[in-house]
This record gives structure tokens, C-alpha cells and sequence, in this order.
């Protein structure tokens, strides 16, 4: 069970969020899911024991869940961070598609997954632009899949990451004019965790540097370039592109030259 299988888009579809075309780079073959994320047993772990999520965190799917006409137990939750490449709860069905409204930003903070305290890594966050639109993948959880789901996301997302819960109307790829609604987990300025806005150039230099319990954080912004990649040339993340470009004009000067490895 890995991310939702990327069928490559015919061109633009009508009603299909649209700016500038986003800039290829290397490697568009998406990679092997990695495995899935081993349950936190660290000193994070007890503290997040200790922290007592807000009542919208409760892993216990209640009314206040988007629901869509048919199943009452169904629900879709929208990943547009690491969910796209690695959801690890069991789902039913997936679709890769957008939500309007919001621009995705590497203004969270991560302590955990991608960092570490004394170097927190950059993770994504949902801002909301009204000219906005956001690429990802949406994942339907039927029956016992709702609360193992939201059980699981609310230890990884929410306790462990800061994000909390927000309903968001999310637009199918192949069928934009049945919206769909979903949960996505969001992570607010009020979040301890959160850094804010930073120069792409600045957020590509922290990248590069942090790493943590799940990885590598430059592996965390090429797995979403990857994805980005295969939606095709209506989906673009400027953002993300700008901070793709960054790290590739960076990264000679991380790589040691012949020269400096004969110096080995
Ligand atoms: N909520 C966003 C972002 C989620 C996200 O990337 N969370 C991080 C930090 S809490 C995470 O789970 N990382 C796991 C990983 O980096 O593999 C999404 O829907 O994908």
C-alpha cells in the first residue's frame, strides 16, 4: 500500500487550476514507496502521550468530519505533504486532484520526521490564497478504516507534527465538476512548530542540512517534486520549484569535487 498510482494527464483539463508551467527536472519516474513509518518509540512519544490533542484531533470520527453523499462511514482525506508518497493507513479507494483556495509552503516546522530539535527540517503546510490551488493526492477510508486512519494520522500529524484538522473541497483530476469533501491536516501559525515564511534560497539551505526519524528532508522536497512532476504541466507549485531550483544551484557546494575527495 504506497501512494496513489499517478496516471499521466492529458493536457489541461477544463476548470483545472492553471499557472505558469512547472519546470521539469531530472527523474520523473516515481520511486518505490518506501516502507512504512515505524511507530515513534521515543522520548517524543511519551511527550506526545503527555500532550492532549484539541477535541478536532480526536482519532474518533464524529460528525464533524466531511462527509459526501452515499457511504455515511466513507471518508477522504487529502495528503499534499509526505501523505501523497506515503499515507501508510489502509484506504479504499485514491485520487490525485487539487483544492483551491490554498498554496502549499514549506513553513512548518519538523522536529521528528525530517529534523531534529537542535535542526528542525521544512515540511509542508496548507496557506490559505485565495488564488491558490494545491496538488496532491485524496485517499477514501471506508468502515474500520475511518478510525484506524484518523488514529494513526492523529499521532503522526497532529501530535507529532503540529497540524490540526480542516475540511477542504477537493477537485478529482478526471472529474473536476464532482468535488469532493475532505480532511486535511493543516498546520496553523499557532502551532509551536511553525517557522513562517522564509527566502526559497534560506528553506533550501535547511533542506539540505536536516534530517530526521522518517529521512533525508531533501528526499522529502524530491518526493513531492517527483509527484508534482507526474500531474502534469496544468499542476505547478512555484513555491516548491523555487526551492528545487535553489537546492540544485546549492548543491555542487555540498557535493565534495574529485579534487577535494583526492584530498581524502
Ligand atoms: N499534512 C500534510 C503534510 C504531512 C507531512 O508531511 N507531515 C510530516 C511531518 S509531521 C510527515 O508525516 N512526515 C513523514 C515523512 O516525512 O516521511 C500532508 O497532507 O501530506
Amino acid at each position: 500500500m504506497g501512494g496513489a498510482q499517478l496516471e499521466r494527464p492529458s493536457g489541461a483539463r477544463p476548470g483545472v487550476c492553471v499557472r505558469r508551467s512547472f519546470r521539469a527536472h531530472a527523474g520523473d519516474q516515481p520511486r518505490r514507496p518506501p516502507g512504512p513509518i515505524p511507530v515513534p518509540g521515543t522520548m517524543k512519544q511519551e511527550s506526545a502521550a503527555s500532550n492532549t490533542p484539541p477535541a478536532s484531533q480526536s482519532s474518533t470520527p464524529s460528525a464533524q468530519f466531511p462527509r459526501n453523499d452515499g457511504d455515511p462511514q466513507a471518508l477522504w482525506i487529502f495528503g499534499y505533504g509526505s501523505l501523497v508518497w506515503r499515507p501508510d493507513f489502509a484506504y479504499s479507494d485514491s485520487r490525485v486532484g487539487f483544492v483551491r483556495g490554498y498554496s502549499r509552503r514549506f513553513w512548518q516546522g519538523d522536529t521528528f520526521h525530517r529534523g531534529s530539535d537542535k535542526m528542525p527540517g521544512r515540511v509542508v503546510t496548507l496557506l490559505e490564497d485565495h488564488e491558490g490551488c494545491t496538488w496532491g493526492v485524496a485517499y477514501q477510508v471506508q468502515g474500520e478504516q475511518v478510525s484506524e486512519a484518523l488514529k494513526y494520522l492523529n499521532v503522526r500529524e497532529a501530535v507529532l507534527g503540529g497540524y490540526d484538522t480542516k475540511e477542504v473541497t477537493f477537485y478529482p483530476q478526471d472529474s473536476p465538476d464532482q468535488p469532493l469533501k475532505a480532511l486535511a491536516y493543516v498546520a496553523t501559525p499557532q502551532n509551536p512548530g511553525y517557522l513562517g515564511p522564509a527566502p526559497e534560497e534560506a528553506i533550501a539551505t535547511q533542506i539540505l542540512a536536516c534530517r530526521g526519524f522518517s529521512g533525508h528532508n531533501l528526499e522529502y522536497l524530491l518526493r513531492l517534486a517527483d509527484f508534482m512532476q507526474l500531474c502534469g504541466p496544468q499542476a505547478q507549485d512555484e513555491h516548491l520549484a523555487a526551492i528545487v531550483d535553489a537546492v540544485g544551484t546549492m548543491l555542487p557546494c555540498f557535493c565534495p569535487t574529485e579534487q577535494a575527495l583526492a584530498l581524502v
